[in-house]
This record gives structure tokens, C-alpha cells and sequence, in this order.
């Protein structure tokens, strides 16, 4: 069954209206999907599209599990200037009427796990991009939504965390979430990916799974990265 349901027509800026067009998938219960690509292909405006974030789109976008929430975890960590760790997680909890015993132990563990138990009444402004990136997804586990969008979850987290986070998707997957994240980060994503969607030039050129991104470039067995410059070498040649 789908939690997330995505047809993108166009979608883009004022002076790019059409920075993605025609993306089209579906994320499952308990599915991870990842958004790949070169710079600039159109990941973070794919997912800015889903999330209702941008002046220009055409499209479908149906949130359709139980909930029929999600939570978006973008590149550059957002919080609040005059709450501290504590706060936000306070806040959250009242936003999503999270019971408080519930709370508690939830928020004490995601601190514990994320080694920031010692800082958690100091405010997020004068912490790390990694630490802040740590709050955003504590807030997130914190919620456990139907879909989590991540947008380069890993590039700030220090190797333990990107463990601990890694540990976190898979519950969050047993759980029957939905999660899509975009990354450049090709071998973790081969590790977690049920499937992939290759993205350029803001248009999908691949979609599956390893083993059918594998078959379409010829290449039993090959990483996803030589599959990803396979591919994008071939659109490349093709369209000289
Ligand atoms: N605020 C903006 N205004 C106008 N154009 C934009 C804006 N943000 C992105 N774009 C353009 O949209 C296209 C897709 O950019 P996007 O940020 O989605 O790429 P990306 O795949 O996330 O790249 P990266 O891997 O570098 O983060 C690019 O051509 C980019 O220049």
C-alpha cells in the first residue's frame, strides 16, 4: 500500500519554472527510496515540489497513509533561534500530542543515542551544522510520521551517527513508514535503497531497484556508483 503518492508535472522557480518535469513514483509502506543525481539535476527541487515548497507547480501529490503526515528533514538544519535543544522537542511533542511519558522516554533515548544528552537545555544556533542536523532528525523519530523525506541526511553526521541514524530508518521501515532521501552518498544508498530514482537535467532517467538499474545498464553486479556514471555517460554521448 502507498504512503506517498507523486506526479509531477513541472514543478520549479519563478526564473526556472520548469527546473523538474514529468517525475512520477510511488513510495510503499515500509519502502526507502532514493533520490540520486548529479548537482543540479533537480533532487532538492523534487522533494521541495512534494513538500508544497515551491512558486511553481503542476502536479499530484497525495499523502495517503494512515496519518497522513510526514516530516521533511531539509539540507540546511531550520530550528529556532530562542528555544533551546529541550524546547524543540517540547514543542514537537505538543504539535503532535505526543503523551508525555511516551515523550519523555523517547526524547531521552534519541538524546542518548545521538550523544547530545549533555547539551539539550543549550540552544541549537551555537551548535555544529552536524549537531544541528542531529536535532532536526531527533525531532523527526521523535514524530514518527507515515513518510520521512531527508534531503542528504548523511553528509554532516559523524560515522556513530550515521550508524545510529541508519539503525533508526530500518525501526522506522519495520514500523511501515515510507522514506525517501536524496544523497550523493551512492554506497550507503546501494546498501538501504529498496529502490532508486536516478535523476538529470530534471527528468527521471532511471528507476528500480539495484538489480534492475543493474540489468538496464548491462552490468550484473555493479556498484550504483558505476552504474550512475554509466548511465549519465550514455544520456550524455547520445544527446551530442
Ligand atoms: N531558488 C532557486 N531559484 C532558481 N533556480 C533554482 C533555485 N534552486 C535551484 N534552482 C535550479 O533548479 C535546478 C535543480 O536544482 P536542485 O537544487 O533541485 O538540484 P539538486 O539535484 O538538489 O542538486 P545538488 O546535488 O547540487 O544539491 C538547478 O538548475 C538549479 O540551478
Amino acid at each position: 500500500m502507498d504512503v506517498l503518492q507523486v506526479k509531477i508535472n513541472r514543478a520549479g522557480y519563478i526564473s526556472k519554472k520548469n527546473a523538474v518535469s514529468n517525475i512520477q513514483f510511488n513510495l510503499n509502506k515500509g519502502e526507502l527510496v532514493g533520490l540520486i543525481g548529479p548537482n543540479g539535476a533537480g533532487k532538492s527541487t523534487t522533494i521541495k515540489a512534494i513538500t508544497g515548497l515551491l512558486p511553481e507547480f503542476e502536479g499530484n501529490i497525495q499523502f495517503c497513509g494512515e496519518k497522513k503526515n510526514y516530516v521533511y528533514i531539509p539540507e540546511q538544519p531550520i530550528l529556532y533561534d530562542n528555544l533551546t535543544l529541550w524546547e524543540h522537542l517540547e514543542l514537537a511533542a505538543a504539535a503532535y500530542e505526543i503523551k508525555r511519558e511516551v515523550f519523555l522516554e523517547k526524547a531521552e533515548n534519541l538524546l542518548n543515542t545521538f550523544s547530545l544528552k549533555e547539551v539539550k537545555h543549550h540552544f541549537p544556533s551555537s551548535f555544529s551544522k552536524g549537531m544541528q542536523q542531529k536535532v532536526m532528525l531527533i525531532v523527526g523519530f521523535l514524530i514518527q510520521p507515515d513518510v520521512y523525506i531527508i534531503d542528504e541526511p548523511f553528509v554532516g553526521l559523524d560515522p556513530r551517527a550515521t550508524l545510529e541514524f541508519l539503525r533508526f530508518l530500518k525501526e522506522e521501515k519495520t514500523r511501515e513508514a515510507g522514506i525517501l532521501i536524496s544523497t550523493h552518498q551512492l554506497d550507503i544508498a546501494e546498501k538501504i535503497c529498496d529502490s532508486v530514482i536516478l535523476i538529470a537535467d530534471g527528468k527521471i532517467v532511471a528507476q528500480g531497484s539495484i538489480p534492475e538499474i543493474q540489468e538496464k545498464c548491462h552490468l550484473p553486479g555493479a556498484s550504483l556508483f558505476d552504474c550512475f556514471n554509466f548511465i549519465l555517460e550514455t544520456i550524455y554521448y547520445d544527446a551530442k
